[in-house]
């Protein structure tokens, strides 16, 4: 068995990924934001405040003849930009690009921070991190893909991110088609809940690959590619005009610049970004100041390969083999 949705950046930015999940009987479709990063599956709901939830597509258990309270179950989660959801758990059937979980945790968010209110566009995540990251107790729950994974035809799915057009998660197979060159795989770690994996070096422009191991997660919820210093520095003293914004907290440069393009070694394939996908967007509507796709990790204190190097391939999420496989699009 295998399931295959499309996935639909949300805005000019490319800022995050929309994908429609169907929820209960009869069918109520959300449209959610598959994030690698984190491990629950929340939803606003009826249960969430009608303030906050006004503009959004919402879930109501009542409606649904297969849901059922997971009674004493809560749960509580904060994300790296500092926005956070909380609530109370159903179990409900959930279906993502025709394949069916039966019995899936389905969290209600009773409490959504300000980001979500504002972001109409997605009504929730679908976490498709590692078990172990799942915030509800007293008992933590599994994640769609976890639950799915012993009957799907392979225990893995892929991303397929694309810039300003339809892309794909598929899950129990690949598409190798999808890809132009070979798939590489490297080990990931799953310990802290995220995709971790360790990517063997970099270069700038197309030159040689210089050998540095750089540790980090493959994260389709983080919008941006955030590395150390060093390596954000090598790469915009090519940008004649990038200098760092304290307004913007990111490093701008004129939208008119031709930019370099960023690769990085992993699983023995070398993965390249092109440099108009590493300019992101202007800072705001019709200026001609554009915010760059790479930016500091420093503060953050992990090194997080979101969208913006997604977008550059197609990357397998194998949780059978404990690997992830990269290959150029
Ligand atoms: C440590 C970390 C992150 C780790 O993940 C991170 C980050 N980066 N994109 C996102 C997130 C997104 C994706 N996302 C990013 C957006 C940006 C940059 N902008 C301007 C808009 C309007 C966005 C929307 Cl609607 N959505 N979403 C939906 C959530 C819940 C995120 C949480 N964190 N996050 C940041 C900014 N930092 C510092």
């Amino acid at each position: 068995q295998t399931g295959s949705a499309n996935t639909n950046p949300s805005d000019s930015a490319d800022d995050e990924y929309i994908t429609s999940v169907s929820i209960g009987t009869p069918a109520q479709v959300l449209p959610l934001d598959f994030d690698t990063g984190s491990s629950d599956l929340w939803v606003f709901s009826s249960e969430t405040p009608k303030s906050s939830a006004s503009g959004h597509v919402t879930y109501s258990p009542s409606k649904s003849s297969t849901a059922k309270k997971l009674s004493g179950s809560t749960w509580s989660i904060e994300y790296g930009d500092k926005s956070s959801s909380s609530g109370d758990v159903y179990t409900d059937i959930v279906t993502i690009g025709g394949f069916s979980v039966k019995t899936q945790a389905v969290e209600s968010a009773t409490k959504v921070s300000t980001q979500f209110v504002q972001d109409t566009v997605i009504s929730g995540l679908v976490g498709l991190g590692f078990d172990v990251g799942n915030q509800v107790s007293p008992r933590p729950q599994k994640t769609w893909f976890s639950n799915a994974a012993s009957s799907l035809a392979e225990p893995l799915f892929t991303a397929d991110l694309r810039h300003q057009e339809t892309g794909s998660y598929n899950f129990g197979f690949i598409d190798t088609s999808l890809a132009k060159g070979t798939i590489g795989y490297t080990p990931a770690d799953g310990s802290e809940g995220y995709w971790g994996f360790t990517a063997t070096g970099y270069s700038v422009g197309g030159a040689k690959l210089n050998r540095n191991s750089i540790t980090g997660i493959a994260d389709t919820g983080t919008t941006l590619l955030l590395l150390p210093d060093n390596i954000v520095d090598a790469y915009y003293n090519n940008v004649e005009s990038a200098e760092y914004d304290d307004s913007q907290e990111g490093v701008v440069f004129d939208c008119s610049e031709d930019l370099p393009s960023f690769s990085f070694g992993v699983g023995g394939q070398t993965i390249t970004i092109s440099g108009d996908l590493l300019n992101l967007t202007p800072i705001e509507e019709g200026s001609s100041t554009c915010f760059g796709g790479l930016q500091s990790s420093a503060d953050i204190g992990i090194n997080i390969f979101g969208d913006v190097a997604l977008k550059a391939a197609l990357v397998v999420f194998d949780l059978g083999n404990e690997r992830l496989g990269w290959a150029q699009k």
